[in-house]
């Protein structure tokens, strides 16, 4: 039986005796229905009394395989056997930090504040990682190591190892695994070969049972990690370091085990399913083992230093591989800590240190824990040094850790949709390609494994370049595997006319370590940003100089020493934006509104710091605005650029100026070091690679779409900063709706205006166009540049004659009611009118490629699309954001009573209408529209 609830109140523990002697126990009251059923009580015994200590009301409670007994008529839960307790089952706990919280609580707070560094262990960890999935997948060895090196080599460039001194190394961690690999194909690897087992000789690596990297998420417990590799159902773990015990560290252990635990959660589930098939889908025979039973009984530790150990030096155990026993003892052990850390991050507390049994005299962190903790006035066990920041500087990082905790959160409910949505669910919410049709797949190069499927014409919010989880039906249940995404539709490079195959139009192509059946993909929900949050935080609040603090955080002015020069002589504004970034000595800001030449602006700025032997950062949110920010820098004769970024990443023309991480150590690390220019996103400057880079300036676009932490990541890298951006425009991204809404952007220009300059000139819209835009959002201050940007008509395009458009879209801002329905997110009758519309302009001789039309959702994107020649750009607002096109149609779908700005945020309607140079179409219904204020007067502009 399970139970699952919310905590109304838990009891002191007390202790009774028993048959069995004296044992503790702990009533917990719960609700049942996430809260909303009647109270019922569940008694914990033993152990899972520590549990129930940690819990407060209104945390969650699940336990699975409870007992059941009717007391006084009222039916109460008890744990038994085996019973397992989870709390807080929806927040997801990466097994890394189980074991990390195992060997210290404050071990586990340190790694999630301060990510990553690039050392060297890291790095050598990571190449033998990679090389031990190539042997499994049945890779030579040499190949591997040269391969795996040689793909490092940009970040052993930067720590200054050389390429075969690392390769030894490897070689040696590495002969360790494959020895160890060949004793297995030997044996069968349990060391107890049989005669069957000899059927198996021939087999290599990757045709036996072994899943290399294997992506495991665990609904049931709340945890989910990434296990090195299973072997017939059971966790191997890798380690770099050395141990001459007989019994792997215990540590070690608990990661193993809390890999087992979720493989017996998976196996459980598949016997059931078999066991439902097999009686016709009726219910599940009640003697499927339990997810606990269903465990794997053994894990194994590989120490791959072992062998490369000199045995006169050491004694004790030097075999690499250690089994141990996983037992049911140990995997509710590990789940007692994974909820501790649940429970502790339930109201988001940091740890101390006393919560577990901490050791602190031979911690290696020690002294880092104890300058934190004294920095930030946090009790430790370890004891503080130093003296703490000011307060204000602590409230900042203690409400931002707990705005980006508040945004894990919400990730995790993203982990929690992959199983609590069906299939039609997620794709009609845009989070999954379903019903793929497997059309084949094959081995690549280094083992991996390309597979295709045909589409169903669907569109989500998967894109190239993409990592999701690719799967046989189920991302949780089935066989799924994380994969990157190669291709979505559209004809195959290699075939030129692509009308003869109009099949391949809806192509997939992912790749993977793992074959699966290529049936399902579903966005894959990465803490890679929350954590990257956190880590440039950190780094804001305790690694910065004072000084720079000081004016982030308003307690001295930022100061300039502005040129006389003149920069840019037809337009003022710019110019002066360009004279107080260069002359900026803590930072500046420069707000532009759309097609004001922020970009423009923005490369003139990173040319004259430049030219002044300054190092530039150029970053912004997004690929495209990097790549555009080079573009603009290329067309001003400057291509002295480094571009991290992936491949896919990076837009085709910029592929030049991309850093290969592949190579020559020293060759890649000065290309890096010395490049005046290194480009990337924010996401990336939290990379290791570009956190370690120091720079003069850093200058980053689309700054009001920003978290104030996500600009952090770029800005700690320099010594002085400019943000161009326009908080008028798209705001963060952030699920959670907390501080992280507002940019860093628009919080310093509103504290300090001085140091920022509004470019007033646009040269996009016709004057008719942006008279709305500029009442509306910009006090009305945005002018045309020029009487030709002001008199812009369709007219002046080549072989276009707008007589030849119906009288009602020949104005240059225009309204159409098509008197449509909106049904859910959208309106089949308006998406008819705009495909109408659309054509009518493409009549009148305007190209598709000048035409876009943006729409509020999704749903009505693909409504529209199914009507138009791909020539036509449809999209949301979001991916328009930093283009214009010569003539733009806005859906608005709603009809009736309009209950919030359709566009999410007014700010958003500001980015639709301002895309527009020459014609604009608004398409809606305008009583629904004129329910609100902000659209009563669009319409009324409009009309
Ligand atoms: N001072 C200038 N003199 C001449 N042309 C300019 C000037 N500034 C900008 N432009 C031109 O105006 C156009 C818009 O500029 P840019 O792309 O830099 O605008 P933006 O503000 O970045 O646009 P968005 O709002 O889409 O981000 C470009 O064609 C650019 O070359």
């Amino acid at each position: 039986m399970n139970v699952r609830g919310v905590v109304v109140e838990a009891e002191d523990p007390k202790t009774v005796s028993t048959q069995y002697g004296e044992r503790e126990l702990c009533e917990v009251t719960v609700r049942p229905d996430r809260g909303r059923g009647e109270p019922t009580t569940v008694t914990l015994w033993g152990d899972w009394v520590e549990n129930a200590e940690q819990l407060e009301p209104g945390m969650e409670l699940a336990v699975y395989d409870a007992e059941e007994r009717t007391y006084q008529g009222e039916t109460q839960y008890t744990t038994g056997s085996d019973t397992m307790v989870v709390v807080e089952p929806d927040f997801i706990v990466d097994v890394t930090d189980v074991r990390a919280w195992v060997q210290c609580p404050r071990m586990y707070y340190l790694n999630k504040i301060d990510g990553l560094p690039l050392a060297y262990p890291v790095v050598k960890g990571t190449i033998v990682h990679e090389v031990f999935g190539d042997l499994l997948r049945g890779r030579d060895l040499d190949t591997a190591v040269e391969e795996q090196v040689e793909a490092a080599g940009l970040e052993l460039g930067l720590l200054g190892r050389d390429r075969e001194s690392v390769r030894q190394e490897v070689r040696d961690h590495a002969s360790a695994i494959e020895g160890w690999l060949a004793q297995g194909r030997l044996t069968g690897g349990d060391g107890a070969a049989t005669a069957a087992d000899s059927s198996e000789r021939d087999f290599s690596p990757a045709e036996s049972e072994w899943r290399s990297e294997m992506t495991l998420i665990s609904e049931r417990y709340g945890i989910k990690g990434r296990a090195d590799a299973v072997r017939r159902g059971m966790p191997v773990e890798l380690k770099t370091g050395k141990n001459t015990r007989r019994e792997p560290r215990f540590h070690d252990k608990i990661q193993a085990a809390a890999y087992a635990l979720i493989l017996g959660e998976r196996a459980a589930q598949e016997t059931s399913a078999a066991e439902m098939m097999g009686d016709g889908g009726a219910t599940a025979s009640t003697d499927s083992p339990s997810a606990l039973a269903a465990a794997p009984d053994t894990g194994t530790l590989l120490y791959t230093k072992n062998a490369a150990v000199e045995r006169n030096e050491e004694s004790g155990d030097l075999s690499p591989a250690k089994e141990f026993s996983i037992g049911s003892g140990l995997l509710e052990f590990v789940l007692r800590e994974r909820n501790a850390i649940a429970a502790m991050e339930y109201d988001t507390a940091v740890p101390t240190g006393y919560e577990a049994d901490a050791r602190c005299e031979y911690c290696f962190e020690q002294d880092t824990c104890m300058a934190v903790a004294g920095r930030l006035d946090q009790e430790s066990k370890a004891g503080t040094v130093g003296s703490p920041i000011p307060e204000a500087e602590r409230e900042y990082f203690e409400s931002f850790y707990r705005a980006i905790e508040a945004e894990r959160r919400e990730v995790h409910r993203e982990y929690a949709k992959l199983w609590e949505q069906g299939s039609t669910e997620r794709a009609d919410d845009d989070r999954a390609l379903v019903d793929l049709e497997p059309t084949g797949q094959r081995k690549i190069d280094g083992g991996r494994w390309e597979l295709r499927a045909e589409g169903t014409g669907a569109t989500s919010k998967i894109r190239e370049g993409d990592v999701v989880l690719a799967s046989d039906g189920h991302p949780i249940r089935g066989d799924a595997e994380l994969a990157r995404v190669e291709r979505l539709g559209g004809p195959p490079p290699d075939v030129e006319d692509a009308s003869d195959s109009p099949a391949s139009e809806r192509e997939i192509v992912v790749t993977a370590d793992e074959p699966v059946e290529l049936r399902r993909l579903d966005i894959y929900p990465s803490e890679l940003s929350t954590d990257r949050l956190l880590t440039a935080l950190h780094d804001a609040v305790l690694k910065q100089p004072s000084p720079k603090k000081d004016v982030l955080f308003g307690r001295r002015d930022p100061e300039f020493d502005r040129p006389e020069e003149t920069f840019i002589d037809n337009n003022p504004a710019q110019d002066e934006a360009v004279r107080l970034a260069v002359g900026a000595e803590d930072f500046a800001l420069v707000h532009g509104p759309p097609g004001t030449g922020k970009t423009y602006t923005l490369a003139t700025i990173v040319r004259e710091l430049v030219d002044r032997g300054e190092r530039v950062l150029l970053s912004a949110f997004t690929n495209r605005a990097v790549d555009n920010a080079m573009e603009a820098l290329v067309e001003q004769g400057f291509e002295d650029i480094v571009r991290i970024g992936t491949e896919s990443g990076v837009r085709e023309d910029m592929q030049r100026f991309r850093l290969e991480q592949t190579g020559e150590p020293d060759e890649l690390a000065s290309d890096l070091r010395d490049a005046p220019v290194v480009a990337a996103t924010t996401a990336s400057c939290g990379s290791r690679i570009v956190r370690e880079q120091a720079f003069d300036a850093a200058v980053v676009d689309e700054a009001g779409q920003l978290t104030e932490p996500g600009t952090l990541a770029a800005t700690n890298l320099a010594e002085r900063f400019v943000l161009i951006g326009d908080h008028q425009q798209l705001p963060p991204v952030v699920r959670a709706e907390n501080e992280l809404q507002e940019s860093l952007f628009e919080r310093l220009i509103q504290t300090h205006p001085d140091a920022g300059v509004l470019l007033d000139r646009q040269y996009r819209m016709a004057q008719r166009i942006q008279a709305f835009p500029s009442r509306a959002f910009y006090d009305g201050q945005l002018r045309p540049a020029s009487g030709e940007v002001a008199a812009r008509r369709l007219d002046d395009l080549d072989g276009v004659d707008s007589s030849a458009l119906p009288e009602h879209l020949r104005d240059r801002v225009v309204f159409v009611d098509p008197d449509g329905h909106a049904r859910g997110n959208t309106n089949p009758e308006e998406a008819d009118a705009v495909a109408r519309i659309v054509e009518e302009f493409v009549s009148a001789g305007v190209s598709r490629a000048d035409i876009g039309v943006i729409a509020p959702y999704r749903a009505q994107v693909a409504e529209i699309s199914q009507r138009l020649d791909d020539a036509v750009a449809v999209d949301t607002v979001d991916r328009f954001q930093g283009s214009s096109k010569e003539v733009i149609v806005v859906s608005f779908v709603a009809t009736g009573e309009l209950a919030g700005p359709i566009f999410e945020d007014y700010r958003r309607i500001n980015v639709a209408l301002s895309r527009a140079k020459r014609s604009l179409v608004l398409v809606g219904d305008a009583d629904a529209l004129s329910t609100d204020d902000t659209y009563a007067k669009m319409v009324e502009w409009a009309r």
